[in-house]
């Protein structure tokens, strides 16, 4: 084994960190102040840069302002217990909150926007915070600083009458970030890690599993701003004096760049790009002049060298499932999926739909009803309006005219990601999985609008959790074992053959329960043993009730499946009927005949 990855696999157990954790709580008794204060410093940049990786990381909402979480945080932090006398436990809470919500308020904005135009909105967060407590002279000091802030520092910290010293300030800061650490470790190992990193990846893609991106987007930003907002308020008692000077342009930088470093996206990475900017400043006393300099060289070296920080460099990887934690029961693949009532009316009745891109009827009134239980087959020459009405269908287009109806209600117009809540899941014509996620944690994505525990239950994983997050790892186990995956069940879905990654995302939207299947061209580049697995999945889905809709160009693949087959062209249905009739039929024939002319010309 490479000794790098062995360095990383010892440093990430959980005993490793428990033994290194109690002997530095120890030896925080035995050594000087300054360097009990320095291990402070490492906790805050440590809790620092798991905020901003969750947010850039984790959810890819890059940030440039972090120092504005910083220094609201450690005012809001500093005045609670200067001026109201709150008792400096409770005083981290109200922070923590206070942080969350200034980030839940920055999402709305910020969450409309993507990468320059993010990184650009960041950085006038930064620089407006930074703004604001230098001209709030009454609230903050100004440029003279906030003084008196009770601090372990110059023994003023009191909690209940006892008096804080430096060393159990570290103990009580040690303890809060294994807390910090361990819900963050679960956190991300839930469908609420997997939904952050999904609209990282792709946001059409989470939305049709029903994750909603803006929802997403402002819990990720509260979420990081909270954890800045408890990492402020242990800085500002901390250091006992606030000025302006410490949450610069040149923090923010700091925050990222410690964190890029670390590796983006791994939590212990967070520990070591944290270990690495704490230190290294001191040792670099003689370039205080050039930080930005020294920072940008760190950085443009270390996308060089280490494109996956110091994380990439140990071998750990972050994981978004719980499976090597819980052990799942795996059921029949048959109780995976409700079985639906087929005796109702139309599941999905589409009418007189009209779909207008600039200068292009790409859907001419189209109407289409599928009833729960029966597969229906859309065929057509490239361009004749197939993908575009499944578009139409799962939300990601609005249509122009005419309605979408699902169960008699009319859905046309929804955002995606409700549509999806409904029971309506597709697929895409190449497929949209999470390329470093596992198999099983793409398949277990499919899941995610069936989840009922909530963040707090999945941070601690508390049985209930586990018990759901346990059931929905036996029905993914189930779906590979039936589409026969399980062999790469943990292989990263993004390195394995395109017909493996078909069939994932085709079992990844039965893990999704659905009651309406859109499958746009799921056979394409499959071998015949890999057809007849997904042909044995879209079986399995119709014979529980499930209405599919199945795009594909291979007739006979198609003929062993479809209740019902209608063509387009040019975006009008021209056939409607059996499979043996449209063989037949001349619209047709003509219709792929014609495009067949065109490409020979
Ligand atoms: N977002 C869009 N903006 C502009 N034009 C679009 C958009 N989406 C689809 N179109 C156009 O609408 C027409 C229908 O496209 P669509 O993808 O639905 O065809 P299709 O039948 O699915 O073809 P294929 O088999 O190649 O996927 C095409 O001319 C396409 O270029």
């Amino acid at each position: 084994m490479n000794p790098l990855h062995l360095i990383g696999r010892v440093i990430s157990n959980p005993w490793f960190v428990g033994v290194l954790c109690t002997v530095a709580a120890v030896a925080a008794g035995f050594v000087n102040q300054g360097t009990v204060q320095m291990w402070c410093f490492l906790i805050v940049n440590i809790m620092l840069a798991q905020s901003i990786n969750l947010l850039t990381g984790i959810a890819g909402q890059i940030s440039l302002g972090h120092a504005g979480f910083l220094a609201i945080g450690s005012y809001v932090a500093a005045v609670l217990l200067k001026d109201y006398g709150v008792p400096f436990p409770v005083a981290i809470l109200i922070t923590m909150v206070v942080s969350a919500m200034v980030g839940y308020v920055l999402a709305i904005p910020s969450g409309r926007v993507r990468e320059f135009y993010l990184a650009m909105m960041s950085l006038a967060f930064g620089l407006i915070v930074y703004e604001l407590v230098r001209e709030w002279r009454d609230l903050t000091g100004g440029v003279m600083g906030m003084r008196g802030i009770p601090s372990p520092n110059l023994n003023t910290l009191e909690i209940f009458g006892w008096q804080v010293s430096m060393e159990w300030y570290f103990r009580i800061m040690l303890i809060s970030l294994l807390v910090l650490m361990m819900m963050l470790r679960n956190f991300v190992k839930s469908h609420f890690g997997r939904a952050f990193y999904a609209i990282h990846v792709s946001e059409v893609a989470a939305g049709s599993l029903g994750i909603s991106q803006g929802g997403t987007k402002r819990f990720a930003y509260a979420l990081s701003g909270g954890i800045a907002g408890i990492a402020a308020g242990f800085y500002a008692y901390m250091v006992g004096y606030l000025t302006p000077e410490s949450f610069t342009l040149m923090r923010s930088v700091e925050i990222l760049v410690m964190s890029i470093v670390g590796g983006l996206g791994s939590l212990m990475g967070q520990v070591l790009g944290a270990a690495l900017f704490t230190y290294l400043p001191q040792q670099l006393q003689a370039f205080n002049d050039y930080q930005f300099i020294v920072y940008g060289l760190i950085l443009v070296f270390s996308f060089i060298l280490l494109p996956r920080g110091i994380a990439g460099l140990l071998g750990t990887h972050t994981r978004y499932s719980k499976h090597d934690q819980l052990t799942a029961n795996i059921p029949d693949v048959n109780a995976v999926l409700s079985r639906r009532d087929t005796g109702s009316g139309a599941l999905v009745d589409v009418q007189g739909v009209v779909m207008e891109f600039t200068g292009l009827r790409a859907l001419d009134d189209v109407s289409l009803k599928v009833l729960p239980g029966t597969i229906t087959g859309l065929v057509g020459p490239n361009g004749s309006g197939k993908s575009t009405l499944i578009n139409v269908i799962s939300g990601i287009y609005k249509p122009t005219a005419g309605t979408v109806r699902f169960k008699g209600q009319a859905i046309n117009g929804w955002p995606a990601h409700k549509v999806a809540c409904l029971g309506i899941t597709r697929t895409f014509q190449d497929p949209r999985n999470v390329p470093s996620f596992t198999v099983r944690e793409n398949i277990l994505m499919g899941a995610h609008r069936l989840y009922k525990h909530g963040a707090f239950a999945a941070s601690i994983n508390s049985p209930a959790a586990s018990r759901e997050e346990g059931q929905f790892l036996g029905r993914v186990d189930a779906l590979m074992k039936e589409a026969d995956l399980i062999r790469h069940a943990d292989e990263a879905v993004g390195n394995l053959p395109y017909g493996i990654q078909r069939l994932a995302e085709v079992a990844r939207a039965l893990a999704s329960d659905p009651e309406l299947l859109l499958l746009d061209e799921p056979a394409a580049g499959l071998s015949e043993s890999e057809s007849e697995r997904l042909g044995a999945l879209i079986r399995l889905a119709r014979d529980h009730g499930v209405g599919v809709i199945l795009i594909d160009h291979h007739m006979d693949f198609l003929e062993e499946l479809v209740d019902e087959v209608v063509a387009f062209d040019a975006g009008r249905e021209i056939y409607r009927g059996d499979m043996e009739g449209m063989r037949a039929d001349r619209a047709v024939v003509e219709a792929y005949l014609g495009k067949e002319e065109e490409s020979h010309a």
